[in-house]
């Protein structure tokens, strides 16, 4: 059987300081490919359960295993490397660099992840340069804008640049934290039918958190946040 693109198993963790917050998950598993929306209210802990995904934090007991590699058994500087090659993040605020250009932010995952940059380096003639090119025509930013300062752009075509850094270099799993909110139900749509595409073009699975459950059509699976995790808010100091 092929390794799930991404498991947790009987995991916990918590924030730490007074009151921490608890996230316990027993048993999660993303099949390679699928596409899942993970809904729930502002505070569930619909981003802490990303951050466990993709290594930001790590758990205090259980298992995260990333097609098929134990989080938990790499180093920090080996988990962010790690993260750097296996994930495409999409984060609620984008995490662009404003003063950068558009080219400069897409390539940036790929400093840190060589396999990734190989991939993009071969996609086709012209290198990885060439490759963000491509995914920004298929975004449907206008023409001109990977010399652009990415701070100078709309929050659409922001958001638009963020997938592109996402996807360049093919990474296994995209990871999304709400890249919907800022936009209104016609754009929404827009938007997912271009996420969906190129990540169906990289084969990568695409693991997406919201509170909006208008959104839920479009994916393979939606689940609620505590249809999978225990939450609690308890007395850590
Ligand atoms: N960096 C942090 N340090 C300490 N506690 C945190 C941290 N981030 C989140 N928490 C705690 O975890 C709880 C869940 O937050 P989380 O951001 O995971 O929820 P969410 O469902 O993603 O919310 P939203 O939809 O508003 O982004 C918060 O209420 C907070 O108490």
């Amino acid at each position: 059987m092929t390794d799930a693109a991404l498991t947790l198993s009987d995991v916990r963790f918590t924030w730490p300081g007074r009151g921490g917050f608890t996230l316990s998950c027993p048993d999660f598993r993303l099949a390679q490919g699928e596409r899942l929306l993970l809904l729930g209210p502002s505070g569930s802990g619909k981003s802490t359960f990303l951050s466990l995904a993709c290594g930001i934090v790590t758990a205090d007991a259980g298992k995260v295993s990333v097609g098929g590699t134990d989080l938990g058994a790499l180093r920090s500087g080996a988990r962010d490397g790690f993260r750097a090659e296996h994930f495409g993040l999409i984060f609620q605020q984008f995490n662009l660099l404003p003063y950068a250009s558009v080219a400069d932010n897409i390539l940036l995952p790929l400093r840190f992840a060589p396999a990734r940059r190989a991939r993009a380096t071969n996609a086709g003639a012209g290198g990885a340069r060439a490759e963000a090119a491509r995914l920004c025509a298929a975004l449907t930013l206008p023409d001109g804008v990977m010399a652009m300062p990415a701070g100078r752009l709309s929050v659409g075509q922001q958001q638009r640049v963020a997938v592109a850094r996402a996807l360049i270099g093919q990474p296994p799993l995209i990871v999304a934290d709400e890249p919907t909110s800022a936009l209104d139900a016609a754009a929404q749509d827009v938007f997912l039918g271009l996420l969906f595409d190129q990540a169906a073009t990289a084969g990568s699975s695409l693991l997406m958190v919201s509170h909006d459950d208008r959104l839920g059509a479009r994916f393979d699976r939606v689940l609620r946040l505590d249809e999978i995790a225990a939450t609690a808010r308890g007395v850590a100091a």
